[in-house]
């Protein structure tokens, strides 16, 4: 990395409550139904970075997300925010910790933006307390924050995929937890869209673990890849470093390589044909 490039990663949002905690799994597995669906997955993230999860279709990076924010428990092994095991903190603690932003979307039907952006105040309150001048300052800079300030009242099943995703990012936000977890958070998204949600997370003072399926977007923005290939980690580190042709070639069969984009100065892949 340059100077310059380490600069970039600068986050420069004010501190929270909350440090940026490191994330590992340690040996993490999960079977469903007697099939494998991940194997032995051992990763480390520094705290405070920007990782992106990357792999083909039905790798297991959703899995691995899932085993992280306490939606598929692991069948072995261990997966860890700080020093504490995912699956053994009180829930509440869990909910203050990590806020998490996925393409399901079922629960959330039948409220208004205002109303799904406040949830993510939800872990901060006492059972039945209600928005506080506070709550609502931070819930007006979230939906601020994506651009969706004017559709407050609206509500969420009548939005476009891509506002739906910006409106969940700013319940991520107003959530305020020292670690993000999102899953394709750009898919829906037009140009502009995603580059503006990576920029935000980028900013963030936070830790951030995100599936992405775009290679350049995690050569850009990322402080460290993960690849995962039929449900084990195969290759991880500075995505520079990490996304080779070679990679390319064996994990996602396809013939590429790597330049430089002359506008911002950013690693990126060039694919030619599959393999
Ligand atoms: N509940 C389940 N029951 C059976 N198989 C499952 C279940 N959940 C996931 N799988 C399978 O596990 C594999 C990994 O799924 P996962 O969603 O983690 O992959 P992914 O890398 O996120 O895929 P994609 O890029 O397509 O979103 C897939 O083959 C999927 O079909």
């Amino acid at each position: 990395m340059t100077s310059d490039d380490a600069g970039r990663w600068r986050r420069s949002q004010p501190a929270r409550n909350q440090r940026p905690p490191t994330v590992a799994t340690r040996a993490v597995s999960v079977d469903i139904d007697g099939v494998s669906i991940i194997a032995d997955v051992d990763i480390a993230i520094p705290a405070g970075s920007l990782t992106a999860i990357v792999g083909p279709n039905g790798s297991g990076k959703s899995t691995l997300l899932r085993a992280l924010y306490r939606a598929c428990r692991p069948s072995r092994g261990t997966a860890l925010i700080g020093a504490a095991d995912v699956w053994q903190m009180p829930v509440r603690d869990s909910a203050r910790l990590r806020a998490v932003v996925t393409q399901h979307h079922g629960e959330t039907a039948d409220f208004t933006v205002r109303e799904i952006v406040s949830m993510g105040r939800t872990p901060h309150k006492r059972p039945l307390e209600g928005d506080t001048r506070h709550d609502r300052d931070i819930v007006d800079a979230a939906l601020n924050r994506v651009d969706m300030a004017g559709f407050v009242d609206r509500y969420f099943q009548d939005l476009s995929g891509g506002e739906r995703q910006r409106v969940l990012l700013a319940r991520a936000l107003a959530q305020q937890s020292p670690l993000i977890i999102l899953d394709e958070p750009t898919n829906h998204l037009d140009v502009h869209a995603q580059i503006g949600l990576l920029d935000i997370l980028a900013d963030l003072e936070a830790t951030i673990v995100v599936a992405v399926h775009d290679l350049n977007h995690a050569l850009a923005y990322s402080d460290n890849v993960v690849v995962m290939c039929n449900g084990k980690v195969v290759a991880a580190g500075p995505p520079e470093t990490v996304i080779t042709p070679t990679l390319l070639a064996d994990v996602f069969r396809i013939e590429a390589r790597i330049s430089r984009n002359p506008l911002t100065g950013d690693h990126y892949v060039v694919y030619g044909r599959c393999r």
